[in-house]
């Protein structure tokens, strides 16, 4: 069972590091990985477990957050009311952007990052939309098109995989800085 010790906070070497493929058959301790990281995701947004265990309620979570550097991600995204099922819920291997808009997007009020303890204000501009080709744990492939919120948490997973933080987004002398085009998501 994954708690916030096991999640890497900045100045850790595998958060600047880039993730390494994986193979199929994944193997046994690949496979706990993927299962680890969800089941966190969903403790995480457990009002009793989360308060229990002192889980800040997470939506992704990217494997070299653990100290793991390979390429696997997991979502979980929650639906918009309460009953709902999750909006986005998935382990991905491998996942790569083979396509994207040309408009960008930012949230209203910044980003976060569960690797992160401390607040860095200021816009993370990405792409409205992706098209992402990445594979489930059974290495199966699919393509998919993603846009709004869950287009913008694939991307800080994925930036993950690749060492950069969302901070590294942030225009330093102007944080609040917005191109007159870029689409901001409350
Ligand atoms: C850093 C943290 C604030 C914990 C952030 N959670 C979040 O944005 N809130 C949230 C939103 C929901 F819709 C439902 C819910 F349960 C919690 C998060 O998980 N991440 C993931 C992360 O750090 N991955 O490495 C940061 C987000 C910033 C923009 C995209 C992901
Ligand atoms: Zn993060």
């Amino acid at each position: 069972m994954l708690t916030m010790e096991n999640i890497v906070r900045e100045g850790h070497p595998a958060l600047r590091e880039i993730a390494e493929p994986l193979s199929f058959p994944l193997s046994e301790e690949d496979l706990t990985l993927a299962n680890e990281m969800m089941e966190f995701l969903e403790n995480s947004q457990d009002p009793e477990i989360s308060e229990e265990m002192g889980l800040r309620a997470g939506v992704g979570l990217a494997a070299p957050q653990l100290a793991v550097k390979k390429r696997m991600i997991a979502l979980l995204i929650p639906g918009e009311y309460e009953d709902d099922p999750p909006e986005l819920q998935e382990v991905m291997v491998n996942p790569r952007i083979v396509s994207h808009s040309v408009e960008d997007i930012c949230l209203k009020d910044g980003e976060g990052c569960l690797s992160v303890d401390r607040d860095v204000p200021g816009y993370v501009v990405r792409h409205s939309r992706i098209t992402l080709s990445y594979q489930d744990v059974t290495g199966k492939t699919f393509k998919k098109r993603f846009k709004g919120y869950p287009a913008i948490v694939l991307q800080h997973e994925i930036d993950h995989l690749n060492g950069v933080m969302f901070y590294d987004h942030i225009n330093q002398e102007s944080p609040m800085a917005l191109d007159e085009d870029v689409k901001i998501l409350g």
